[in-house]
């Protein structure tokens, strides 16, 4: 028997505190498989500030959020226990104290059984996500939906930023290098040496204009093969989205994909052995009627409908 979220029939949805979903607080249920957890975090960021109050506003558009997936034929809620655990507060003068903080309390999260969805925060915190992960599940496959590559190897000198999870992650041994891939890559880059150095750290791309030729089941399938049975992680920059579709980010990139061909590639990817996830770069200051915390919210609501479905009676 799960708990579930509050029943909007019976209290109307714009009524009460904002959880994600209106799922119960993780202290309401006696343990969950799946978490939903805040970052506030955004002393990463190398251009517009702002994705620390990204938790907030994605737990706000997720109120509207309803219990079946019919794209998925799931009822996340019921399939197995979700709840909203909070948010990890960490010190926004430090960002290596706080990647520390990110890594113990996803880790104890973690430790309990749940699989986690991350709401972020600036893509910095990838990087504690992916070592608490890799501990538990050794080195993982990782689909990296993105405008850029997030390989760079320091900004003004600084190795742990929003642009350097995924190179340093390579380098700590956290990742398969053999399933590892960006999706919606696009925009200008520093050098030709960008792509290069990527491809030698073992990522392939699909670009933003990949899924626009190849389509959204040719690339989901394509990405399914990449990762096989390996335990797989997805981090989702929601500026792989066109500003269009998330004007509410810190570096937008013109050309990107639409919300529904995200939405359609991560379902095409029910079967894979998603062991955890994130969602970043939300920054509501830079949005325009919630349309960049609505369309967080269904992708994290797609997330999470991922990891019940292999608990699904
Ligand atoms: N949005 C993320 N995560 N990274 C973008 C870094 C690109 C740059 O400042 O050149
Ligand atoms: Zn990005
Ligand atoms: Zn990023």
């Amino acid at each position: 028997m799960t708990i579930g979220p509050v029943d909007s029939s019976a209290v109307p949805r714009f009524a009460g505190p904002a959880t994600f979903a209106r799922l119960p607080r993780l202290d309401q249920v006696a343990r969950a498989d799946v978490a939903v957890v805040g970052v506030p975090f955004d002393s990463g960021v190398s251009y517009r500030p702002g994705a620390r109050f990204a938790p907030a506003a994605v737990r706000e558009a997720a109120r509207l959020l309803r219990p079946y997936h019919p794209g998925l034929d799931v009822s996340p809620f019921d399939a197995v226990q979700v709840a909203d655990a909070g948010d990890i507060a960490c010190n926004p003068f430090h960002i290596g104290e706080a990647i520390e903080t990110v890594q113990e309390q996803a880790g104890a999260l973690l430790d309990t059984g749940a699989k986690l969805v991350t709401l972020g925060g600036d893509h910095t915190i990838a990087l504690p996500l992916l070592r608490a992960v890799a501990q538990r599940y050794g080195p993982v496959a990782l689909l990296h939906f993105d405008a850029h590559l997030d390989t760079w190897d320091t900004y003004f000198g600084e190795p742990y930023t929003h642009g350097t999870p995924f190179r340093r992650a390579v380098e700590e041994g956290l990742l398969d290098t053999s399933a590892l891939s960006h999706v919606g890559t696009r925009g200008p880059l520093y050098g030709r040496a960008d792509l290069d150095e990527d491809t030698r750290l073992g990522f392939g791309i699909v670009t933003a204009a990949d899924v626009m030729r190849r389509g959204v089941d040719e690339v989901a399938q394509a990405l399914r093969e990449r990762v096989g049975d390996r335990p797989l992680y997805v981090s989702v920059d929601i500026d792989v989205l066109d500003p269009a579709h998330a004007p509410g980010t810190g570096t937008p990139e013109a050309g990107g994909l639409t919300s529904r061909e995200l939405l359609e590639i991560l379902r095409g990817l029910a079967g894979c052995d998603l062991v955890s996830a994130d969602v970043v770069e939300v920054a509501p200051a830079y949005d325009h009627a919630d349309i960049t915390s609505i369309a967080a919210s269904h992708v994290a609501y797609d997330l999470v409908s991922l990891l019940a479905l292999k608990g699904k009676p």
